[in-house]
């Protein structure tokens, strides 16, 4: 099928008048409804274009739930691009990609002690099941081959890089910490420092 993109205008409350774009023909698509918000750039993205990179998490992106910090880094992302302009990519990979069923069993699981990653492996999946290929295809598709990364997740930038994406840059998010989400946090933090120590 051939590639094709849909463009329209999304303003936001938050500020900002980005376009949403659903892609239809991407190789391997799985049938989810990834999407792209892109903000005007003053340099109409002459330059490198700064990208988020954003996987799905319901109850953090639209409930505001405080066990994890997805919310806050979502909201930060748009303010960031309405002031200066960039790209968000929203995939559909609820719950690092095991799907929000699984994720609430594994909250269940951590609420007894026990990590984010450590829960999943437990359930029997992995412990992050995220994929990148089909960001790499809306970039692409967008004309971006190089970007500068909105994340604290080095294996995103891993990712990218594998899949023929130039990372000329990491921006790091805040860290939105709050009691509930601590844990999560930190797990999240041993997790990155470990996988520098053995790829870089
Ligand atoms: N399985 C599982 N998934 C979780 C849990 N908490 C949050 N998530 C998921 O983790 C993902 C977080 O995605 P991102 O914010 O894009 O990525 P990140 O790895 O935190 O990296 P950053 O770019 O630094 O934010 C979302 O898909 C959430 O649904 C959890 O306890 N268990
Ligand atoms: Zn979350």
């Amino acid at each position: 099928m051939a590639l094709k993109i849909t463009r329209a205008k999304l303003p936001l409350k938050t500020g900002g008048h980005p376009e949403i774009a659903t892609f239809y023909g991407l190789e391997g698509d799985d049938g989810r409804d990834h999407f792209a918000l892109i903000f005007k750039s003053k340099d109409n993205f002459t330059g490198v274009p700064l990208i988020r990179i954003h996987s799905e998490c319901i109850t953090g992106d639209a409930l505001g739930s405080l066990r994890c910090d997805c919310g806050e880094q979502l909201k930060e992302a748009l303010r960031i691009f309405s002031e200066t302009g960039g790209i968000l990519l929203y995939l559909r990979q609820e719950g690092r990609g095991i799907g929000l069923r699984a994720k609430i069993e594994a909250y269940l699981l951590q609420e007894t002690g026990v990590d984010t990653y450590s829960a999943n492996a437990l359930l029997g999946h992995p412990e992050d099941a995220r994929e990148y290929n089909i960001a790499a295809q809306m970039l692409r598709a967008l004309g971006i081959l190089t970007v500068r990364l909105l994340t604290n997740n080095p294996e995103k930038i891993e990712n990218l890089r594998k899949l023929g994406i130039e990372v000329s840059g990491q921006v790091l998010t805040t860290e939105h910490e709050n009691p509930l989400n601590k844990a999560y946090l930190d797990a999240k933090h041993s997790r990155a420092t470990a996988f520098i120590e053995n790829n870089y």
